[in-house]
């Protein structure tokens, strides 16, 4: 991380780290991270905070002796908390000149373009406007699938989506160890990670405390993710009010994971790959895969030898193979009847018969690649950043 240079950072502070012994929100964690995003501020970067700990701020509320553990329970919690949690946030953060922006998403925020866009044009004024989003799951309607399991990969997506320069994941540890250093005193740090390989992932445990959630599991996902968007990612922990500047000049106390790709995937590209719904599937001979994954071409009707799903112009569809492996997903520019008619059929056929003047049925623009082969990963990674 270049602390020379202007950043947008994406900050997540997790519960275990906003928290007080009794599971509670403690204000003075909270007032020391404040300070910590204020220093940031000052220095002339943009901050995003994704912060966890709306059930720890309203549980005690509405009398739950302690954390509760039912899906309702924590809903009810949350609602209360959320409340209390910015009002938290913004009271400490007057005394520095800024004030936070509420803005709870969930999955299904994402999987909508039009909500995609309409959170990114919100987010990005709000930046514009010196304000400090705030942004946190909407716990109470964010259930089973809709949710995003965890603060930690919505972190991720976010700082995706804003294409920031890094995100920064506190929690009560300081950095990713070969074990839970909370059951095995002799764990040994990483301090720095160049490539998360399922032997790291498969240290990574879940939370050893009773108020976080995913532990480290989910922040080794989300750091995985975030890597493959271009960010670089730092999970570990700090004190005082130089704490996020200090982690910016790797002076921090935890795990750095260094991007190895400098550009991002673009936001139209991102959504297609990890948010949009699949409408239907379709699937393309040997020579439209080739063209797909090595020669950097649309996809024509002729490659295609077989349509399901019922879908329109403009939705998501998988792109397979004939053998069923997953290439990628794409913009689809016909309906799943038009397909039909002109599958496997020449450019002149597809234009007498449906009377289109273009003919690709995904453009090489709303096309993702997916599907990755050990041998020509960094090939695929480069063709997906176009
Ligand atoms: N290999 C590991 N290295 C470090 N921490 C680990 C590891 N495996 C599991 N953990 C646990 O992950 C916890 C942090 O995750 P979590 O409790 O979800 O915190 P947060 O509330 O910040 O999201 C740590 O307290 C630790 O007990
Ligand atoms: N949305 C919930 C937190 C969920 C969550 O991810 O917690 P954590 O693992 O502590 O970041 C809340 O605000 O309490």
């Amino acid at each position: 991380m270049d602390a020379k240079k202007k950043h947008r950072i994406v900050v997540k502070i997790g519960s275990s780290s906003l928290t007080n012994p009794t599971g509670g929100l403690s204000r003075e964690k909270l007032e020391e991270h404040v300070a910590a995003l204020a220093a940031l501020r000052r220095a002339g970067h943009e901050v995003i905070l994704v912060s966890s700990g709306a059930v720890a701020a309203g549980f005690t509320s509405l009398g739950y002796p302690s954390r509760p553990v039912t899906l309702e329970g924590k809903q009810a919690a949350a609602a209360v908390g959320q409340g209390l949690l910015i009002q938290a946030y913004n009271e400490s953060l007057r005394s520095y000149g800024l004030m936070g922006a509420q803005i709870l998403l969930t999955r299904d925020d994402f999987s909508k373009r039009n909500r995609y866009h309409n959170a990114m044009g919100a987010l990005n004024e709000l930046l514009k406007r010196g304000m400090l989003p705030i942004i946190n799951e909407n716990d109470c309607v964010a259930v089973d699938e809709l949710t995003f399991g965890d603060n930690d990969m919505l972190s991720a997506l976010v700082a995706g989506f804003l294409r920031a320069d890094d995100l920064v994941i506190l929690t009560d540890t300081d950095g990713l160890y070969d074990a839970d250093p909370r059951s095995n005193p002799h764990a040994k740090k990483f301090t720095l990670i160049e490539e998360i390989t399922p032997e790291i992932e498969a240290l990574a445990g879940g939370s050893g405390s009773r108020v976080g959630t995913g532990g480290m599991r989910s922040k080794i996902h989300a750091a995985k993710l975030a890597l493959s968007l271009g960010i670089d990612v730092f999970v570990g922990t700090g004190t005082g009010a130089d704490k996020l500047l200090d982690i910016l000049t790797g002076k921090g106390a935890g795990t750095y994971f260094r991007n190895q790709m400098k550009a991002p995937l673009k936001a139209r590209k991102q959504w297609i790959a990890f948010h949009a719904e699949s409408s239907g599937r379709i699937e393309v001979d040997a020579g439209a895969a080739q063209a797909l994954l090595y020669e950097g071409k649309s996809l024509l009707p002729s490659g295609i030898t077989k349509v399901s799903g019922d879908f329109a112009p403009g939705q998501v569809v998988e792109v397979a193979d004939t053998v069923g492996r997953l290439l990628g997903k794409g913009e689809i520019n016909y309906s799943a009847e038009q397909l039909e008619q002109v599958k496997g059929e020449s450019t002149a056929v597809c234009r007498e018969r449906l009377g289109v003047h273009r003919v690709e049925a995904v453009h090489r623009d709303n096309w993702v690649t997916l599907w990755m082969e050990e041998d020509n990963k960094q090939e695929h990674k480069e063709e997906i950043m176009q």
